[in-house]
C-alpha cells in the first residue's frame, strides 16, 4: 500500500543512471508503448529529473518489446460506441514531451528496440541521434486513420529529406530501416546484435565533448541555417570569442596541450539501478 492507502501504481517508464548517461525506457509492451495519458504522465517526470540531474550528461530513450512506440493509444482516442470524441487525451502532455527532448541541452539518443509508428515517430525525430535494428519498420500512419501527423510534423519535417516526407506523409507506406536512414529519420540502421555497441559508442563520444559546448551546439545545428550569412558570421564570431575565453574552453584547451583527458564540470554521476 502506499502512503494515500492505494496500491502503488506501476510506473510505464524507467530511469536508470549509469558513468554520466541516464536511460529512460517506454514499458508497455502490451499495447506496444502506445502513447497513453499515463505512459506521457511518466514519461514527462523522467524526462524532468534526467534534466535536472546534475550528474546525467547523456540521456537514452528506449522501449521494452517488439516495438519502441506505436504512436497515440488508439483506445483512449476512440470514443464510447454511440457517443461523441470529447478532445484528444495525446495532446496535452504530447507536445511539452516533444518540447523537452528538442530542447534538452543534454544530448537525447534514441536507442529504438524495434519498430515505430506515427507519434513513436516524432519522438525518434525529436531526439538528436537515433539508432535502430535494421529489421525495424516504420510508417506515418496518419491519413489511414483520417487524423494527420500534426505534432509529429514538427520535428520530423525538420529531419526528412522533403521528397521522403511527401512519399511516406501522404501514403502512410510501411518502410524499413535502411530507408530511414537514407531519408534522414534514423542516424545509422544496424544489425541488431550491434545496437547497444553502436548506442554506447555515440553516447561515449558524446561524454568526450565540453557539456557546455554540446548544449551551445545543438542549438547551433538548429539555429544556423536560417541565419543571413552575415548576420550569421558576426554573431558567430562573437560567439566563438566567448567560448574560446570560457572556463570550459580553456580547460580543454589546456588539456590538448597537456596531452591529458579534458576534467569538464558537472562530472558523470553516480551509478544508480532501475526505478
Ligand atoms: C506497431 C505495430 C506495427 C506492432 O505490430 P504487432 O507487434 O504485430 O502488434 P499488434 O498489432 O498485434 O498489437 C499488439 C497489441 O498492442 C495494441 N496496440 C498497438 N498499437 C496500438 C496503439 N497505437 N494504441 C493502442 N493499442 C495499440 C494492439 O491493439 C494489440 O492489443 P490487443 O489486441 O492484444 O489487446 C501495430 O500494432 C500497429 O500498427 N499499431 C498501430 C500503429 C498506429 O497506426 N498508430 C497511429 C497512432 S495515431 C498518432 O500517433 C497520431 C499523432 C500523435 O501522430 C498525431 C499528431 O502528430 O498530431
Amino acid at each position: 500500500m502506499n502512503r494515500d492507502g492505494g496500491w502503488p501504481v506501476e510506473r510505464l517508464v524507467h530511469k536508470e543512471v549509469s558513468g554520466g548517461i541516464a536511460t529512460i525506457t517506454l514499458d508497455s509492451p502490451r499495447n506496444r508503448n502506445a502513447l497513453s495519458v499515463r505512459l506521457l504522465g511518466d514519461l514527462e517526470d523522467r524526462l524532468d529529473w534526467a534534466l535536472a540531474e546534475e550528474g546525467v550528461r547523456v540521456i537514452v530513450l528506449t522501449g521494452t518489446g517488439p516495438v519502441f512506440c506505436a504512436g497515440a493509444d488508439l483506445k483512449e482516442q476512440r470514443a464510447e460506441p454511440g457517443g461523441d470524441a470529447h478532445g484528444a487525451p495525446v495532446t496535452a502532455s504530447f507536445p511539452e514531451i516533444m518540447n523537452m527532448i528538442w530542447n534538452s541541452p543534454k544530448p537525447v539518443i534514441c536507442r529504438l528496440n524495434g519498430t515505430a509508428r506515427a507519434g513513436g515517430l516524432g519522438l525518434v525525430a525529436a531526439c538528436d541521434f537515433a539508432i535502430a535494428p535494421d529489421t525495424a519498420s516504420f510508417a506515418f500512419t496518419e491519413v489511414r486513420l483520417g487524423v494527420v501527423p500534426a505534432m509529429i510534423s514538427v520535428t520530423v519535417l525538420r529531419r526528412l529529406d522533403p521528397r521522403a516526407a511527401a512519399e511516406y506523409l501522404l501514403t502512410g507506406e510501411t518502410f524499413g530501416a535502411a530507408r530511414a536512414q537514407e531519408i534522414g529519420l534514423l542516424t545509422r540502421a544496424v544489425p541488431a546484435e550491434e545496437l547497444d555497441a553502436t548506442v554506447a559508442h555515440y553516447a561515449d563520444m558524446l561524454l568526450r565533448g565540453g557539456p557546455e559546448a554540446l548544449a551551445i551546439t545543438k542549438q547551433l545545428v538548429r539555429q544556423v541555417p536560417g541565419l543571413p550569412v552575415e548576420e550569421g558570421m558576426r554573431r558567430m564570431a562573437e560567439l566563438s570569442a566567448q567560448r574560446f575565453t570560457s572556463a570550459e574552453g580553456q580547460e580543454g584547451i589546456a588539456a590538448f596541450m597537456e596531452k591529458r583527458p579534458a576534467s569538464w564540470i558537472p562530472r558523470p554521476g553516480e551509478t544508480s539501478g532501475p526505478e
